[in-house]
């Protein structure tokens, strides 16, 4: 029997009805939880944002520039191949931009932080963690890059981490273990993105925020709702960060046929958990043919690709390394966006209108 399995997550509104709604890969139907919905990709299109009012912030194209159904949908945009790579006016300003990084101390935020360091792009880092975060800020500022870095440590230094950060990009949380789902950890880490979005809520509303902490289809409908609670919600500002699996994606397609790696580009649609995460192999740049033997096997390594390093570190956490390059992908893009860069697309989990229904025996 044909299921409707749509490959966008709903919106979790922060109560215990719905904190285990959407274990990976269950079928499931819009009413069942809340009305509105967070696909899985978007392309950032911006505008000079910088001041912009929330309203008229991005002009984002959710999930339209892809589909699902060859032919039933708009036509593809023209997108550039590793686009977050240059810019075609290259005209970003240097240093102009602010980033606060939440678990700057973890497994993903201490090489996350040296990345956004390195970033030419980057005014101040601020680095916050409940763990002490002054070793990994005083390492980092001996680096000679613009960006300066400043260190806050536990939860009473939690708004002045905050204060005038174009971009927060949250990665505190606790990894999974061998044997462990993403959905596993939903207790622990839901409690941890409510408490760290309500201190951006009131202390940096404007800012971009970006989510890396797992399982991000909840973490990022918790951090909506608190945003809107607070009367700051802007769908146009808030991510799910899925970068890793177009970065998985990429590389294992380029392996896979022989292709040079920077040439190649995956889109990925999903809430990074399980079998929602689609990569849309027809859409591969440069264009490819893949034998059903081929799709089916890249698409499960593609979706397996955490846990393989999850049971490569046995216990030791998940990804981290790929993971900040990934983040520091995709920050780099909200950046560019943020600076008027048009060209810029990346596949993220966003709320939207638009549902893309799948369907399958
Ligand atoms: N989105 C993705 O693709 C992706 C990829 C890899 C990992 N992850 C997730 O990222 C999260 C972090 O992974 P990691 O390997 O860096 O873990 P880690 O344990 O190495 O680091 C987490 C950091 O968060 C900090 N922290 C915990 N609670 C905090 C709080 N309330 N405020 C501020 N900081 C707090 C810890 O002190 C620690 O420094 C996990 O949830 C993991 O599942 C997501
Ligand atoms: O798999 C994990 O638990 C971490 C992360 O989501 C990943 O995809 O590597």
């Amino acid at each position: 029997m044909a299921t409707a399995l749509s490959s966008m997550m709903l919106h979790t509104p922060v109560s215990s009805k719905c904190a285990n709604y959407m274990p990976a890969g269950v079928a499931y139907s819009r009413s069942s939880c809340g009305s509105k919905a967070f696909p899985t990709h978007i392309s950032i299109a911006s505008k000079n944002l910088k001041g912009a009012s929330p309203s008229s912030a991005l002009g984002f194209f959710c999930g339209e520039d892809y589909t699902l159904l060859e032919g039933h949908g708009k036509p593809s945009l023209p997108r550039k191949v590793n686009s977050n790579q240059s810019s075609p006016k290259g005209q970003v300003r240097a240093a102009a931009y602010n980033i606060a990084v939440l678990g700057a101390a973890g497994g993903i935020g201490q090489p996350l932080s040296l990345l956004l360091k390195m970033s030419p792009l980057v005014a101040s880092l601020n680095l916050y963690d409940i763990a002490n975060v002054k070793g990994v800020a005083a390492d980092l500022s001996h680096c000679n890059t613009p960006a300066q870095v400043s260190a806050f440590t536990g939860f009473a230094e939690l708004p002045d981490s905050l204060k005038n950060v174009d971009l927060i990009i949250i990665p505190a949380g606790v990894p999974r273990k061998p044997g462990m789902t993403r959905d596993d950890l939903f207790k622990i880490n839901a409690g941890i993105v409510r408490t760290l979005v309500e201190a951006a809520a009131e202390h940096a509303p404007n800012a971009w925020i970006n989510i890396i902490s797992n399982p991000v289809n909840s973490t990022v409908p918790i951090a909506a709702e608190v945003l809107k609670q607070k009367g700051v919600y802007n769908p146009r500002k808030l991510f799910g960060v899925t970068t890793l699996d177009v970065v998985r994606a990429n590389t294992f397609v380029a392996q896979k046929k022989n292709l040079r790696l920077i040439d190649v580009d995956v889109p990925v649609l999903g809430g990074h958990a399980g079998i929602t995460i689609l990569p849309l192999l027809s859409k591969t740049r440069p264009a490819v043919e893949f034998s059903p033997e081929e799709i089916e096997e890249l698409t499960v390594r593609i979706q397996n690709g955490g846990t393989e390093v999850v049971e490569a570190k046995a216990g030791a956490g998940s990804a981290t390394l790929s993971m900040a390059y990934a983040a520091a992908r995709f920050a780099e893009s909200c950046i560019r966006a943020l600076d008027g860069d048009e060209s810029v697309y990346e596949c993220s989990f966003v709320q939207s209108e638009n549902f893309l229904f799948l369907h399958h025996e």
